[in-house]
């Protein structure tokens, strides 16, 4: 039997929607062997950030150690990364074990408001861990941050996509779910060609952990072998099926439904 992995470089989520839960999730679900290498502890439920705990940096690197000295991987995912002593280390532990298909979501803001990564490591992320990356991919807010540019039309998007790239990223997936049109559109480059991947938007406000879950199921259609461009496409197929289909739980934004994905494929109700 082959087992492919991917390992999930992230914060943990206390209330199970987003972080490294919303990751291993996602991995289990597409057939993938998920590690976990944890950032920071976060108080957390679908009504926002109550605390950030991080770990100490001693502890995140060896976890890192612990993955690349035995079982190694075949994709890596970043997330909620803190601050800049944090993407360096991570950076050069990637670059120590030779980890390949990096995705790299760069996590800055919780939907509630609440701050995943401190103002002073934009630029760590930039010099640091974005040439490292398969693909990035980050919400308009955060491609606004890294680019320092103002995203308002497709144009700005491209333009923004192609400024990444020149940062050294290999692939750029700049997702829509922040606009306001009737349609939800993800723009992927890969440094020569444009794709949109549009899908109606969902009224809901079920939306929790989407970017996690989207990002760590790009990451798990790459361990298994697939191009950048059907693992982005397959990644989209998933949270687009956790999206429409949410659990209901929780007061505030609930998570999405990481199971319905592959219930639709199989038709397997749980
Ligand atoms: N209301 C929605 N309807 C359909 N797809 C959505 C919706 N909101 C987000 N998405 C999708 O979820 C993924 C994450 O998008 P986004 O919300 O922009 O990222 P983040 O969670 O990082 O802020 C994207 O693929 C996006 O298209
Ligand atoms: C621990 C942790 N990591 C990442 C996030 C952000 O997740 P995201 O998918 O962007 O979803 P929202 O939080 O914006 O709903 C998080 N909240 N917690």
């Amino acid at each position: 039997m082959t087992v492919y992995k991917a390992l999930t470089i992230a914060g943990s989520d206390s209330g199970g929607g987003a972080g490294i839960q919303a990751d291993l999730k996602t991995f289990q679900e597409l057939g993938v062997y998920g590690m976990s290498a944890l950032t920071a502890v976060t108080a957390q439920n679908t009504l926002g950030v109550q605390g950030v705990y991080p770990i100490p940096l001693q502890g995140l690197k060896e976890q890192i150690d612990a993955i690349g000295h035995d079982l190694g991987t075949d994709t890596v995912k970043t997330g909620m990364l803190h601050s800049s002593e944090v993407i360096e280390a991570v950076s050069d532990k990637i670059r120590t074990y030779h980890f390949q298909n990096l995705v790299v979501d760069p996590v800055m803001v919780a939907k509630g408001g609440a701050k995943l990564l401190q103002d002073e490591a934009v630029e760590a992320l930039i010099s640091k861990l974005i040439p490292l990356a398969t693909v990035i991919t980050p919400n308009i807010p955060e491609a606004e941050m890294i680019t320092q540019r103002k995203i308002n039309t497709l144009e700005d998007k491209k333009e923004a996509a192609k400024q990444l790239i020149d940062i050294g990223a290999q692939s750029v997936v700049m997702k829509g779910g922040h606009e306001e049109t009737n349609d939800v559109v993800d723009l992927f480059f890969d440094g020569y060609a444009f794709l949109e991947l549009t899908s109606p938007r969902i009224q809901t406000r079920h939306t929790h952990g989407t970017g996690c879950t989207f990002s760590s199921a790009i990451a798990a259609e790459l361990a298994k072998g697939k191009s950048l461009t059907e693992a982005v496409k397959n990644g989209k197929a998933f949270i687009r099926a956790a999206i429409e289909h949410p659990l209901g739980i929780g007061a505030g934004h609930g998570p999405t439904n990481h199971w319905a994905y592959m219930e639709q494929l199989r038709g397997v109700k749980r």
